[in-house]
């Protein structure tokens, strides 16, 4: 695939959006969702990014999609098995592995051993650990950078607390994107 000219790549990463769009079961973002980090990422040129929370790979491949236009690589976390070896498959099967390093195990310790930096972070994973996740990667967070957070939007345990700590960080600017209907929380580096 790494021969494969970018407009190949894109028109078979979107038949393949397409055609799933109503078949993701586990979890998944919405189509709409993907497209917002998809956006994020190709409009920014950011080329480091972190997903907390694979599950079948839905945003994974709309990240690798986005990093295979900016040059980068994403490293995505999932502690359930079964479900990050769906997402391998996904990945293979819409030819966009080259761009994604799968790390099975508990993103509490994973996330505190990775060396970044990081440009973008997709965080999806156990929203009671959403503050923790964010406290650990800042230090490994580049300046222009933005960290993102799903289900913002939602009463889940966990939000309330990470949205009062990234509204009061003076290292951050957040916004919501609310064209999501979960939230997507995006809080850029200053
Ligand atoms: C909302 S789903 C992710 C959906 C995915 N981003 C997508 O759009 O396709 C959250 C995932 O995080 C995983 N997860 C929960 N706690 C975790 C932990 N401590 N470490 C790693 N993964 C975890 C769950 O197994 C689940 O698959």
């Amino acid at each position: 695939q790494g021969t494969d000219s970018q407009k190949a790549v894109d028109e078979r990463v979107q038949k393949f959006l397409d055609e799933n769009r109503e078949k993701w079961h586990n979890l998944n973002v919405p189509y709409e969702d993907g497209k917002i980090l998809h956006d994020l990422i190709v409009d920014n040129g950011y080329q480091s990014a972190l997903e907390i929370g694979t599950s079948t790979g839905h945003s994974t491949v709309w990240i690798a999609w986005a990093l295979s236009k900016t040059g980068g690589k994403l490293t995505t976390i999932e502690i359930d098995k079964n479900r990050q070896k769906e997402a391998i498959e996904n990945l293979k099967k819409v030819g966009l592995s080259e761009y994604v390093d799968f790390r099975l195990g508990d993103a509490h310790k994973i996330v505190k051993e990775l060396e970044g930096p990081f440009d973008f972070v997709f965080s999806d994973a156990d929203k009671d650990w959403y503050v923790q996740y964010f406290k650990d990667i800042n230090p490994k967070f580049k300046k222009g950078g933005r960290f993102t957070a799903h289900n913002v939007l939602q009463s889940m345990s966990g939000i309330r607390e990470y949205l009062d700590f990234v509204n009061s960080h003076p290292d951050y600017e957040t916004t919501i994107d609310k064209t999501s209907s979960s939230g997507i929380a995006i809080s850029y580096k200053k």
